[in-house]
């Protein structure tokens, strides 16, 4: 079957236009919401725990932060904008004390609630609208007259409109511009879970990192493997995003579309896609939830490490110093 697609026609803003918005969290996906949701006419409150850095901006964007409390007991609809890790601790403290019969529970990412790190009572709505896209960028394409597509997905109906309800959340936030689809809470979590680590944050780097240290070891120049097998990257994706593979191998040499599509299977093989596999059971299971928990209730250590790892690495060291040079190439308009 194929999914159906929604646009700006099939939702409504007057389901939530009266509404009062409760933006918990001003990071990647809280700024972009609240301001693409504000632009949109509807009534935005930032929620924030401490007055600190998402505080300043968010005043320098011209809101009036309050203390989570506060925007909670005076919401209709609790949007859930902090980190992941953040959000038990926020629900069980500051928002489920104040929770009020019809109140709307809303989450960008469903990990909270399918591993049942948060059950809500039964007199709210549960749905979710979940960018497929940085923040920055359903900030950047909201301002320019696009949207990041998103997914929906309600996990609890009191109400009987929530689904209306997350259509006119992600009309608000420009994702119906492009276009939504409705999953699951159980599917949107575990394949963006899938996605980031096998491909999008994950799987690219280290394919990225792995082809340049390959050269380097090699005894090729830094700078040439920099260019190479980094810094080409956007270019070849910016053209698969706008033209497909097919595209992208069209504008390619056929030396590189012969190289490119018998070396790329050899390296891509069974074994890559059985390790694959072995991920995505771990997040099936609900195993890499619990490590991830465990990691994050010991102070993220192996974040810290691999951070470092990465600035320390000799790529990025490479790429700063080709930053420069880089900057003065890219189009001007
Ligand atoms: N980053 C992204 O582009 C995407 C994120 N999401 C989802 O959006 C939700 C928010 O994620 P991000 O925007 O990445 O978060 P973030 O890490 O950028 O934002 C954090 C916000 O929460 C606050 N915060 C951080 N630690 C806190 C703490 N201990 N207590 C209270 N507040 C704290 C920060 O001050 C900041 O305002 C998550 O559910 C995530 O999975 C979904 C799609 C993409
Ligand atoms: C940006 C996004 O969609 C991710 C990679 O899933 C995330 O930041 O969690
Ligand atoms: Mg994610
Ligand atoms: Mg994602």
């Amino acid at each position: 079957m194929v999914a159906k697609i929604y646009t700006d026609q099939d939702a409504n803003l007057d389901k939530i236009k009266n509404k009062k918005i409760a933006v918990l969290g001003y990071g990647s996906q809280g700024r972009a919401w609240a301001l693409n949701l504000r632009d949109s006419g509807l009534n935005v409150t930032v929620g924030l725990e401490r007055e600190g850095n998402s505080w300043k901006q968010a005043e320098k964007d011209g809101f009036k932060p309050v203390h989570t409390e506060e925007a909670v007991k005076n919401a209709d609809i609790v949007i859930f904008l902090v980190p992941d890790m953040v959000q038990r601790y926020v629900y069980l403290e500051k928002v489920k004390p104040y929770l009020k019969e019809g109140m709307d529970l809303v989450f960008a990412h469903g990990f909270n609630i399918h591993y049942r790190l948060i059950e809500p009572p039964k007199n709210v709505d549960v749905y979710m609208v979940a960018p497929k896209g940085p923040g920055p960028t359903v900030r950047d394409f909201y301002t320019k007259g696009g949207g990041v597509p998103s997914l929906i997905a309600v996990h609890q109906d009191y109400s009987g409109e929530a689904k209306e309800k997350a259509l006119a959340i992600a009309k608000g936030i420009g994702s119906t511009r492009a276009g939504v689809i409705e999953t699951t809470f159980k599917e949107e979590t575990e394949t963006d879970l899938f996605g980031e680590q096998t491909t999008l944050v994950g799987g690219v780097m280290e394919l990225m990192r792995s082809a340049f240290k390959t050269l380097v070891d090699l005894g090729y120049q830094p700078e040439v493997a920099y260019f190479e097998t980094i810094n080409e990257m956007k270019m070849i994706v910016d053209i698969i995003y706008d033209k497909g593979f097919s595209g992208m191998l069209k504008a390619v040499s056929d030396t590189a579309k012969y190289g490119g599509l018998t070396s790329g299977k050899y390296e891509i093989n069974e074994d890559v896609r059985k390790r694959m596999l072995e991920i995505a059971e771990k997040i099936r299971s609900g195993k890499f939830a619990e490590e991830w928990i465990e990691e994050y209730g010991r102070g993220s250590p192996t974040i810290k490490e691999g951070m470092e790892e990465v600035e320390n690495s000799l790529e990025e060291q490479t790429g700063r110093r080709l930053k420069e040079l880089i900057e003065r190439g890219k189009p001007k308009s």
